[in-house]
């Protein structure tokens, strides 16, 4: 997918739906409002809409509303008169005269304050500025893009934002789709990444990174991937790999088994010890230590863990609650679960994937709940060869207690 200037990579079915909507919407004049986590290409799509449009030859201008001071805002966009401010040394016209026949993006328009953001309202409704200093107002024809990650919708209720202005910015509204859910688009704005850079050596993914990135869980989105595959492919002599790419992400993921979360590693640790302290679950998961005492902190917080002071130092277990004591509520595919691998004997999260027709990281999942709850245990191998056995637990369900399945693998 691509316009002629800005490449827009990916062909998931998100993106592939959110594009049509752009391309459909460029040929109207109608405001437009791009929704969506911070780097999810809301300025790349405000410019693909400008290209697409009739007045592509005319100007784009965007302005990031979060980074100019509110003071200057207005005379950034609407201009000035020589001597309306010291400093105002001559005329000087804004944002939106510079965009005129063009497009203007009012980027981030969730932090524009709210005094600006009724005379914004005027220039929408009258067509026309007043430039700081002046008496008289200018026509102006220019179409609106704004974007932002914030609720504006939300924000109005809170009267933090305009409602009339949230109606007039969004006369057609595009949200964004996270990288997360583009599936293997993931993959392929990767190697677009390394490919339009001749200064490095590695070009290429292992199957070991591939799979990596596709796991991750992108808070930063495509502006993440982009520093991310840049930095490792600084790192890397050849293809890089899952090592290389660690080293960049700022929350941990297993690099044996990156579709298990940081907590639910954390809960199988101190399942098979009982009680371990923050060095030793660092070496174990072998994640930085800020990284697992923010989770265990909201894990102790919600009441999964425990955390006593042994010799000076803290040391933590899994709760009452995680570990039984009441009969234990299994959910029917956990009871399958346990049905499957007392069959067994042994079921890895490949092979319980397999059998129940879900996905790893579903199975992993499931097994990770079962161990925490004492109903399987690991058998002590690591990453993708990591079997379970059914546990001592002695409070499964009577149901379960002589269950058998039929189950093929
Ligand atoms: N689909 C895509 N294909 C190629 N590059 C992309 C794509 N989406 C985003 N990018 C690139 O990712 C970076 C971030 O995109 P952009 O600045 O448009 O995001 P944004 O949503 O406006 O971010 P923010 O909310 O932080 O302002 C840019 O370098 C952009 O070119």
């Amino acid at each position: 997918m691509s316009s002629k200037q800005h490449q827009i990579i990916g062909s998931s079915a998100a993106l592939k739906e959110t594009l049509a909507k752009a391309k459909k919407v460029a040929k109207t004049v109608l405001p437009v409002l791009i929704t969506g986590e911070s780097g999810t290409g809301k300025e790349l799509f405000a410019q693909f809409i400008h290209d697409q449009s009739r007045r592509a030859q005319k100007p784009f201008v965007a302005v990031n509303c979060a980074a100019i001071p509110a003071e200057l805002l207005e005379a950034e966009l609407f201009g000035y008169k020589k001597g309306a401010f010291s400093g105002a040394v001559s005329d000087k016209d804004g944002l939106f005269v510079q965009a005129h026949g063009g497009t203007l993006l009012l980027d981030e328009i969730g932090d524009m304050p709210l005094q600006l953001q009724a005379k914004i309202l005027r220039v929408l409704q009258e067509g026309e500025v007043r430039p700081v200093g002046a008496k008289a107002v200018q026509k102006v024809d220019v179409r609106i893009i704004s974007a932002t990650h914030r609720d504006l919708t939300e924000m109005a209720v809170e009267k933090k934002f305009r409602e009339d202005l949230v109606f007039r910015l969004k006369g057609y509204a595009i949200n964004l789709p996270s990288l997360r859910d583009r599936g293997h688009d993931i993959v392929k704005l990767a190697r677009a990444f390394l490919k339009s850079r001749d200064d490095f050596t590695s070009t290429g993914l292992s199957r070991d990174a591939q799979t990596l990135l596709m796991h991750y869980h992108w808070p930063g989105n495509i502006r993440e991937l982009q520093n991310v595959i840049l930095a490792a492919a600084v790192d890397a002599t050849r293809n890089i790999g899952a090592e290389h790419l660690v080293e960049h992400l700022p929350d941990a993921i297993d690099v044996e088994d990156p579709s298990m979360s940081v907590r639910e590693r954390i809960t199988s640790a101190l399942q098979e010890s009982g009680s371990l302290a923050l060095v030793e679950l660092q070496s174990r998961l072998k994640t930085p230590k800020a990284t697992i005492h923010r989770h265990l902190s909201g894990m102790v917080a919600e009441g999964d863990v425990t955390r006593s002071m042994v010799s000076g130092q803290p040391i933590f277990a899994l709760a009452e609650s995680q570990c039984g004591g009441a009969e234990l509520q299994l959910t029917q595919r956990q009871e399958q679960a346990v049905a499957l691998t007392r069959a067994h004997g042994r079921i890895t999260r490949q092979e319980l994937a397999e059998a129940l027709g879900i996905s790893i990281r579903t199975s992993s999942r499931e097994i990770s709940a079962l161990v925490a709850v004492g109903a399987l245990t690991p058998d002590g191998q690591v990453g993708r060869m990591a079997g379970y056995h059914v546990g001592n637990q002695t409070n499964l369900p009577h149901s379960m207690a002589h269950q058998h399945t039929n189950h093929g693998r």
